[in-house]
């Protein structure tokens, strides 16, 4: 992408070693988002900068196929969710066609369909990594806390609005918060709906690390290769196995799908299927009882 078209799809200049190569795949009906691939890895855009990347229900929508998308795509091991431009990764629901019970769609049905975008970035088998430049707040500030690894530019800040709109996350908004600040400072954030600075939100663990804003994308990208050199079923499972202690049984059954699919991997799970198809008793006396 040349230099002028990069800056009209309010995309920020990469510095740093050997950039990528965004690609967008062809047919791309998106009108909300972004979605590009560059080696193994998804990066999806939040491309709404005239209002500092608020989320309307069609912007989630897209999300949640992009988000598909890159789950089911082998050739993808780790996505990256960001917004377009420095000013901000995304500022929550879009407060103009926010309605008496949820943010109003094009046939005027009101939603609060982030909680399943959220929800699915928990549990898709990837790694996801949030790459902040400027404001992440409200929703926009819960959606980097799902990501499993928040990189932010020295620009970002952090902060919570809910109860000065009109509006509270009780769900992993508040939980996840909890437990990845402390509950004191989770209900600072809420309370007082002040803002943090990058500084402040790597120095309460709400970050992973804080990067001049011109190598935000290069920084990113090096930790994308640094992943997918690695093995993505030791990361799938260590994802689920974070997910599990605070997703209750859905966690644990995400944790367990695990086992069964490395399972139906084994000679001893498909002893099982076999005899099936072949219409006889399986023989699993042939399998070590292991200590
Ligand atoms: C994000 C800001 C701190 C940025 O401030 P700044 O001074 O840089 O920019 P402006 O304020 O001038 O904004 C520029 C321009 O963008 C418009 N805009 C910004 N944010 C939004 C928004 N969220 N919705 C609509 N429009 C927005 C702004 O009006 C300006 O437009 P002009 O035409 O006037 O130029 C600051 O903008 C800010 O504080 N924004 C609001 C942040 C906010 O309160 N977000 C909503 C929180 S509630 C929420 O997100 C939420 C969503 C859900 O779906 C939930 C679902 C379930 C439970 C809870 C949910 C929830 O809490």
């Amino acid at each position: 992408m040349s230099s002028a078209l990069s800056q009209q799809a309010g995309q920020r200049e990469i510095e740093g070693p050997s950039p990528v190569v965004w690609e967008t795949p062809p047919g791309e009906l998106y009108q909300d988002i972004l979605y590009q691939q560059a080696e193994q890895i998804a990066k999806i855009t939040i491309n709404r900068p005239e209002v500092r990347n608020a989320f309307r229900p069609q912007t989630v929508r897209e999300l949640i196929d992009a988000f598909r998308r890159a789950h089911l795509d082998p050739r993808v091991g780790v996505i990256i969710l960001t917004g377009a431009g420095d000013l901000a990764f995304c500022s929550g629901g879009d407060q103009r066609i926010r309605g008496d019970e949820g943010y109003r769609d094009e046939a005027g049905v009101e939603h609060l369909n982030v909680l399943e975008l959220q929800r699915q970035i928990r549990t898709l088998p990837k790694p996801v990594v949030a790459m902040v430049a400027g404001y992440a707040i409200g929703g926009g500030h819960v959606l980097h806390l799902i990501c499993d690894l928040t990189i932010a530019a020295d620009n970002a800040r952090f902060g919570q609005t809910g109860p000065r709109v009109g509006s509270f996350d009780g769900g992993f908004g508040a939980g996840l918060m909890a437990r990845t600040v402390g509950l004191k400072k989770a209900k600072e954030i809420w309370f007082l709906c002040r803002q943090y600075d990058a500084q402040e939100a790597l120095s309460m663990g709400l970050v992973n690390t804080v990067v001049p804003l011109r190598e935000l994308e290069s920084v990113t990208i090096d930790w994308c290769r640094q992943m997918n050199r690695l093995s993505p079923t030791a990361l799938r499972v260590l994802k689920a196995s974070f997910n599990a202690e605070t997703d209750g049984l859905a966690g644990i059954q995400e944790l367990a799908g695990n086992a069964t699919a490395l399972f139906y991997t084994t000679a001893e799970g498909q002893e099982g299927r076999d005899a099936f198809l072949e219409k006889r008793d399986p023989d699993f006396g042939k399998f070590p009882r292991r200590p």
